[in-house]
C-alpha cells in the first residue's frame, strides 16, 4: 500500500479567497511578512502583529474549502492510515473539508499561546494587544503560530513519515521557506515518487520527479481520482 505524504501551502487556499504570501509580494500593510510573523516583530509592535492575525482570522472565518481541500479529505477517507497531510497554512480549511489528523507545522489561527507559562487555548476572534492568559494572568498572549526563527511543530512525526513514504506531493507552495522546502529532497532520498501540483514552477521544481501546472481546484481532484 502506498504511503502518501502531502504538503500544502498558501496556494491551495487561494481559490477560497485567502491571499498567498507571494500575491501580496511578501508584504502586509507595507510590512515585510518576516516583520509581522516573527518574535522580534511581536516584541517591537504587538498591536501591529495582533491586528495582522485578527484580520487573517476574520478572513479565514469567512472562507470555505474548495475542490482541492475536499478531494484530499476524500483521499484520506478512502485510504485510512496511508495519507499524512502536512500543511504550512494556518487556516482551518482542511478540517472544514473533513480532513483529520492534519499536521499544522506552522500553527493555526484558531490557537492562542502564553509565552510565559506555555498554556494553549482556543483563540477568540480578536486578540488584544496585551491579551491576558487565562492560566497565569500574564498579559502577553500571542497567536499559536510558528514565526520565522522558531522551530516548526510536529517535526519528529513529519520526519518519520517522510522517511517511510513512497509518494510525496507538494500542492500550492513556492518552496521558499525551510524546513518545509526541504521535504521533497528527504522524500526523494527515501525512494518516494515526488510530484509538484502548482500554478507555476516553484523554487524547488528541479527536485521533483514530476510536476503539473495549474490551479489546485483542477489539478488535485484529477490527481486523486
Ligand atoms: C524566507 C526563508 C528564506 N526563511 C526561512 O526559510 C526561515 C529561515 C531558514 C531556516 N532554514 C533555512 C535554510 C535556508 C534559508 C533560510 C532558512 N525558516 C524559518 O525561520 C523556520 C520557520 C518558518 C515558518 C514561518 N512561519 C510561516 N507561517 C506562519 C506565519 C503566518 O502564516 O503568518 S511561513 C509562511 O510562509 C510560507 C509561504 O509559503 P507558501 O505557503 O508556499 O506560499 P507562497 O505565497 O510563498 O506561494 C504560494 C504558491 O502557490 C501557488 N499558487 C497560487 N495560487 C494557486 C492556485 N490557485 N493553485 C495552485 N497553486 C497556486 C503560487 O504559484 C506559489 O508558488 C509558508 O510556509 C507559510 O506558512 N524556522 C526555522 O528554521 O527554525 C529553526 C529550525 C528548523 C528546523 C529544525 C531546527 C531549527
Amino acid at each position: 500500500m502506498e504511503k502518501i505524504v502531502i504538503l500544502t501551502g498558501a496556494g491551495i487556499s487561494a481559490e477560497s479567497g485567502l491571499g498567498t504570501f507571494r500575491d501580496a509580494g511578501g508584504l502586509w500593510e507595507q510590512h515585510r511578512i518576516e516583520d509581522v510573523a516573527s518574535p522580534e516583530g511581536f516584541a517591537r509592535d504587538p498591536a501591529l502583529v495582533q491586528r495582522f492575525y485578527n484580520a487573517r482570522r476574520a478572513a479565514a472565518a469567512e472562507a470555505t474549502p474548495n475542490p482541492a481541500h475536499i478531494a484530499l479529505a476524500r483521499l484520506q477517507a478512502e485510504y485510512p492510515g496511508s495519507v499524512t497531510l502536512i500543511t504550512q497554512n494556518v487556516d482551518g480549511l482542511h478540517e472544514a473539508a473533513g480532513s483529520t489528523g492534519v499536521l499544522h507545522m506552522h500553527g493555526a489561527l484558531s490557537g492562542a499561546l502564553c509565552p510565559a507559562c506555555g498554556h494553549r487555548w482556543e483563540a477568540p476572534a480578536e486578540m488584544a494587544v496585551a491579551h491576558p492568559c487565562p492560566a497565569c494572568g500574564t498579559k502577553r498572549a500571542r497567536p499559536d503560530i510558528v514565526w520565522f526563527g522558531e522551530m516548526p511543530y510536529h517535526m519528529d512525526e513529519i520526519l518519520t513519515q517522510l522517511e517511510a513514504c513512497s509518494y510525496f506531493v507538494a500542492i500550492g507552495t513556492s518552496g521558499q521557506v525551510y524546513p518545509a522546502a526541504g521535504f521533497v529532497r528527504q522524500a526523494d532520498a527515501a525512494g518516494a515518487h515526488t510530484l509538484e501540483l502548482n500554478l507555476e514552477a516553484s523554487a524547488g521544481r528541479s527536485a521533483f520527479a514530476e510536476a503539473r501546472q495549474g490551479r489546485a481546484s483542477d489539478l488535485v481532484p484529477l490527481w486523486v481520482a
